[in-house]
């Protein structure tokens, strides 16, 4: 489930007054997603996604993240924009949480993306750093590498077992996979930095073809360096789901990335260390959410050791 704060249709209809959206026809709970509240919010003017944030994404990112998406949207990059309420807002407050409208992006993610839709996958990503450019406003990355020890050492007491293991190679590690984030030559800019499948929404064009029509969840976007946004997403479609290297699709969204925005030599070099860099990000969130999971929340954490393993792929490929 990813309902964490209810809303009834009473509640739901009276928070549409402040929008030029029609009246409430339907509001359906969506069970996918780990972080905020979604509801399917359909009106007499369409669908949308009403979403209420929680306890991780802090409403002090919502000007930047929302801000991005709505950025990408009038450039035309495939992105439902959030929408404006009748004051212009399109940050508001529901049942004691920041809550935002966004359009609806039709369609559904890949489970099993086939090398074409990686392929568009990385090419989406490239027209994203391109499109993102030009917007001005800047967030730290909130799970950077300054956050990494942190979260290692809250995950340091209670860690056993595997956790245990995971985390003390990490621990290991950390310091050098730092490294990248003082290398002035990797250009940076806005970054999804959560570009995963389930994020990619893919569904029939008006030339009746598959495409990608939303690209969703820009709520760990951030300002940091371009070849980690892509040394993630290759981190999320590359590998299966023991966390082993699909050699194809990693080379067709890699291809996709570069016949729109081909790396730099520098950012060439970088890739595999931000690799690593990415599988202990993910690796290291996973740990802190499995560790501290509250029983009460039905979510299931996810498992930590597939991202873990994409170590192995990526320090391999640091030494060729
Ligand atoms: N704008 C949207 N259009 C269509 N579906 C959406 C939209 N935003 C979210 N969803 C649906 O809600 C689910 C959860 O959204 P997501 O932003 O990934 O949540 P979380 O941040 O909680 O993980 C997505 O997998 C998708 O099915
Ligand atoms: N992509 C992250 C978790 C964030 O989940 P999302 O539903 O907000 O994309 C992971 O796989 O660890």
């Amino acid at each position: 489930m990813a309902v964490f704060t209810p809303v009834t249709p009473d509640q739901a209809a009276d928070y549409l007054m402040r929008y030029p959206l029609g009246d409430l026809v339907a509001l359906t709970p969506i069970a996918e997603g780990v972080e905020n509240t979604n509801y399917r919010l359909e009106t007499t003017s369409g669908a949308y996604v009403l979403t209420l944030f929680e306890g991780r994404t802090d409403a002090a990112s919502l000007p930047f993240c929302l801000g991005l998406t709505r950025h990408l949207a009038a450039r035309g990059f495939p992105t439902p924009s959030p929408v404006a309420d009748r004051q212009g807002e399109i940050i508001g407050r529901l049942n004691g949480r920041a809550a935002a409208i966004l359009n609806w992006a039709p369609g559904a993610w890949k489970r099993q993306p086939s090398d074409k839709e990686q392929y568009r996958a990385g090419q989406v990503l490239a027209l994203l750093h391109l499109d993102a450019a030009d917007y001005a406003v800047e967030r730290q990355n909130p799970v950077g590498p300054e956050a990494w020890s942190a979260l290692a050492a809250r995950c340091d007491g209670p860690a056993k077992g595997v956790d245990r293991k995971m985390l003390d190679q990490i621990k290991a590690l950390l310091p050098r996979l730092a490294e990248p984030w003082s290398d002035p030559a990797l250009p940076r800019g806005p970054i999804h930095a959560d570009y995963f499948p389930d994020n990619v929404l893919f569904a029939t064009n008006e030339h009746g073809k598959s495409d990608i029509g939303g690209v969703i969840d820009f709520y760990f976007g951030c300002t940091d360096v371009l070849a980690y946004d892509l040394a993630i997403a290759l981190s999320a479609w590359g590998f299966d789901a023991e966390g082993r290297p699909m050699q194809s699709a990693l080379r067709a969204f890699q291809k996709g990335y570069e016949s729109v925005r081909p790396l730099t030599p520098a950012e060439a070099e970088a890739l595999p260390g931000l690799g690593a860099a990415a599988a202990v990000r993910f690796t290291l969130t996973r740990l802190h959410d499995r560790i501290f999971h509250d029983p009460a929340n039905l979510v299931t954490p996810k498992d930590p050791a597939p991202f873990f393993r994409r170590l192995d792929y990526w320090k391999a490929a640091e030494t060729v």
